[in-house]
C-alpha cells in the first residue's frame, strides 16, 4: 500500500489540492490520497475561516473527484488546544499502517518553509516527501535548511502542475460575491453557496 499524507488548512480545498494530488497520485502510484484538515496550523497565526468540521466536510466533497481520495480526521484539533505538529501526524499514521510506504505531500512553498516546521530531520525520517510545482516558488531545497544526500534521496520533485490558485485569494473573492465556479470542484462550490461560506468575511 502507498499512501500520501496531504495536509493543509484546505479553507477552501481548490482545483489547485485536487490537481496536485492527482499528478501525485498519477506520478508515484499512490493507491490513496488522505486529504487532513489541520486542526491549527503551527505557522499561521490566527484561526482559519471554518471551522475544522467544515473544513472536513469540504475536503471530503473535494475528494469525490478520485477513487484514489478520501478525507481523514487525524489531524484534528488537539483537546489541549496546542498546534498541530506534522510530525504527530505522521508518527501516528506509521502507528496506524505499519506496512505501508508513507509520503508526505506538499506544494513547493510549504517545503521552502521546511527549515521552520517542528522536527525537519524527523519529518524526512517518517515520510518520502513529494513536493509538487506552484506558480511563483522555486522547486528546489528549503529556505536555509541543506539536505543532506540521504535526506535529498526521499524528497522526490514533480515539476507537474502550474495553476495559480491559491485559498486566500479564492476566500476574497468568494467574499467579494464572486462565484469561483471555475476554481472549485462542483461539489465543494455548490456546498459552499449552500452554506454562505466566505460571503462577507474579509
Ligand atoms: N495551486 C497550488 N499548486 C501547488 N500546491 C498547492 C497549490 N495550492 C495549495 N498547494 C499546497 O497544498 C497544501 C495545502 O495548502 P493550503 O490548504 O494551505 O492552501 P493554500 O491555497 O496554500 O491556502 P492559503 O492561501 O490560505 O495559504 C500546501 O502544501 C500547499 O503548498
Ligand atoms: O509541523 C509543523 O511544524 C508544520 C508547520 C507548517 C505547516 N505544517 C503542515 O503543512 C501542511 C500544509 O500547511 P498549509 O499552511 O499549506 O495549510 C499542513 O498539514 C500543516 O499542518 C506543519
Amino acid at each position: 500500500m502507498r499512501v500520501a499524507f496531504f495536509g493543509g488548512t484546505f479553507d477552501p480545498p481548490h482545483r489547485g489540492h485536487v490537481a496536485i494530488a492527482q499528478a501525485a497520485a498519477d506520478a508515484f502510484e499512490l493507491d490513496r490520497v488522505l486529504f487532513a484538515p489541520a486542526g491549527r496550523q503551527p505557522l499561521k497565526d490566527g484561526h482559519a475561516t471554518l471551522d475544522f468540521g467544515d473544513r472536513l466536510a469540504l475536503s471530503t466533497m473535494a475528494c469525490a473527484s478520485d477513487e484514489r481520495f478520501a478525507a481523514s480526521a487525524l489531524d484534528a484539533p488537539r483537546e489541549d488546544g496546542q498546534p498541530n505538529y506534522t510530525v504527530d501526524v505522521l508518527t501516528e499514521l506509521r502507528r496506524q499502517m505499519p506496512d505501508a510506504t508513507i509520503f508526505n505531500l506538499v506544494g513547493a512553498d510549504s517545503f521552502n518553509d521546511l527549515g521552520r516546521w517542528r522536527e525537519p530531520a524527523e519529518l524526512l525520517r517518517l515520510a518520502e516527501w513529494i513536493v509538487v510545482s506552484r506558480p511563483g516558488h522555486v522547486l528546489d531545497e528549503p529556505e536555509g535548511y541543506p539536505l543532506t544526500a540521504g535526506q535529498r534521496a526521499r524528497v522526490h520533485l514533480l515539476d507537474a502542475v502550474h495553476l495559480d490558485i491559491s485559498a486566500t485569494e479564492l476566500r476574497a473573492r468568494l467574499a467579494a460575491g464572486e462565484l469561483c465556479d471555475d476554481l472549485l470542484t462542483a461539489p465543494v462550490a455548490g456546498f459552499i453557496r449552500a452554506h454562505g461560506f466566505y460571503r462577507h468575511e474579509l
